[in-house]
């Protein structure tokens, strides 16, 4: 007899994780822990990590019994680690900044599972994509940082919305920019235990479907 399939719990107010979670036909309730994540790491993709445990963390310690989901995006330019811009002043510094360079967005995704009656057990990852922005005008800038598009999101912009047309060139998955890298979290979630499209293991356990 297999055991009732635990309750999953997406740790995060991102519409965009809400979509693509649903998108992979996992059923799921959104919980928010509302606790400030804060970590001293400097090196962006520990850092991305970091905080995407932390969330999953909080709320774990609220829904101790359920497998929880959580991830957080960092966009880093060189030194420069860009969170949400304040307001529309300081999205064009950021979109500036970005402006005919490559910068880097990770994204780190962590997996808490209850385990029967033992400890519980956590999974986290971390994928990076490099985004090349356009050499853009000043009266370019300052349209996209008008738009309000930008405001919640990490690095000032959002690649699947009107910020498209600020990128000139993609490298790597391109759902990791959006905030929740589909490859990695499918990889967690199965790990947990939790079936993705219905399919509680996928084609890396068939073996034969395999390189
Ligand atoms: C770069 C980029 C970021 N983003 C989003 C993804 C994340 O939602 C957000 C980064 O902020 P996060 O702090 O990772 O997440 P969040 O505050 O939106 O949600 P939560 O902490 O509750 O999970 O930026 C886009 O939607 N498109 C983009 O192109």
């Amino acid at each position: 007899m297999s055991a009732a399939p635990r309750a999953v719990i997406l740790a995060s107010g991102s519409p965009r994780r809400r979509e693509l979670l649903s998108n992979l036909g996992v059923n799921f309730e959104v919980v928010v822990s509302g606790e400030a994540e804060d970590s001293p790491e400097t090196n962006p993709a520990k850092l991305a990590e970091d905080l995407g445990r932390l969330k999953a963390e909080a709320v774990a310690r609220l829904h101790p019994q359920a497998v929880i989901i959580a991830a957080d995006t960092v966009v880093a330019q060189g030194e420069l680690l860009l969170a949400k811009p304040a307001d529309a002043r300081e999205n064009a510094d950021f979109i500036r900044a970005l402006a005919g360079r490559t910068h880097q967005v990770y994204t780190g995704v962590c997996v808490i599972s209850p385990a029967g009656r033992s400890v519980e057990q956590l999974w986290s990852g971390v994928e990076r994509t490099d985004v090349t922005f356009r050499p853009l005008s000043e009266t370019e800038i300052q349209f996209y940082a008008q738009s309000g598009e930008g405001l919640d999101k990490a690095g000032g912009y959002g690649i699947q919305g009107v910020g498209m047309g600020l990128v000139a060139r993609v490298e790597g998955d391109y759902s990791n920019i959006v905030g929740f890298p589909l490859d990695l979290v499918i990889r967690l979630l199965r790990r947990a235990g939790v079936a993705v499209w219905n399919d509680p293991q996928g084609a890396a356990h068939e073996g034969a479907t395999t390189a």
